[in-house]
């Protein structure tokens, strides 16, 4: 059913075991893991409400384009990020200066997930060591204008920034997370962060050696 799986509880352990996954032994980062872990995610906002549904819909959309490259006839090229930037920069798949014949490349739209990745990090990081009466309001927007915000326009962090008022309080928020009472919910995300933030610098360094790091 189209858009079934979006619709499903969200639950906190499942997307840690999703970036669990997406390390190879080698530290290459499986793409199709790492997408997982995005629809767990985005699973998480829409259980936030309407509110959210700009920002879930762009998710979902990169989501999209990068697993159509992985079910493509290419996809054997796709199976990680590292092949995925190998492949597509040998065959000049890339606008590498400005937006041009390959608009949705997977390099830049993971780049716009990757760049998301760092934002999450931060905020689950405050999360985790928040206290009780912190809010998720500023929590949010603490780690959006320490990361994301650089890289949208004025009119997208206006809107976000509208979106992070109406967040639940800490505690409805933790209890979305479907792990259990709160002294849990911050032992998983000890274990979570720092997975995610592996994920995140591994991909950074592979952006930044190929000098990826600003895709228009
Ligand atoms: C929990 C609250 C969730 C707040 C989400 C914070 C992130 C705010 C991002 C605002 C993005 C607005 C939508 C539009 C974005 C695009 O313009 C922009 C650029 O794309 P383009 O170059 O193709 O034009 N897109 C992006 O930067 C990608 C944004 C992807 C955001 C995904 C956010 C998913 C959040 C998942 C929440 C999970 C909460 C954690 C719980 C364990």
């Amino acid at each position: 059913m189209a858009g079934s799986q979006e619709d499903q509880k969200f639950c906190l352990q499942e997307v840690l075991d999703t970036f669990k996954l997406c390390l190879s032994e080698k530290k290459d980062v499986y793409l199709e893991h790492y997408v997982a872990g995005w629809r767990g995610l985005v699973k998480f906002l829409n259980s936030l409400g309407s509110v959210f549904g700009f920002i879930s819909k762009d998710a979902v959309n990169k989501i999209n384009i990068l697993v159509t490259y992985l079910h493509g006839e290419n996809g054997s090229q796709y199976v990680t990020v590292q092949s995925m930037v190998k492949y597509e920069l040998d065959n000049e798949l890339v606008d590498l200066t400005k937006r041009g014949s390959h608009p949705e490349s997977g390099c830049r739209t993971l780049l716009r997930l990757h760049r998301a990745l760092r934002w999450l990090e931060l905020f689950l990081e405050r999360l985790r060591t928040s206290s009780e009466d912190s809010k998720t309001s500023v929590m949010c927007s603490e780690a959006y204008n320490e990361s994301l915000s650089q890289h949208h326009p004025w009119v997208v962090r206006k809107a976000a920034g509208m979106a992070f008022c109406v967040l639940p309080g800490r505690p409805a928020f933790l209890e979305v997370m479907n792990v259990g009472p709160p002294e849990q919910v911050v032992a998983m995300l000890g274990e979570a962060v720092p997975l995610i933030s592996e994920v995140y610098q591994i991909t950074e360094e592979l952006y930044a050696q190929q000098n990826l790091l600003d895709l228009p």
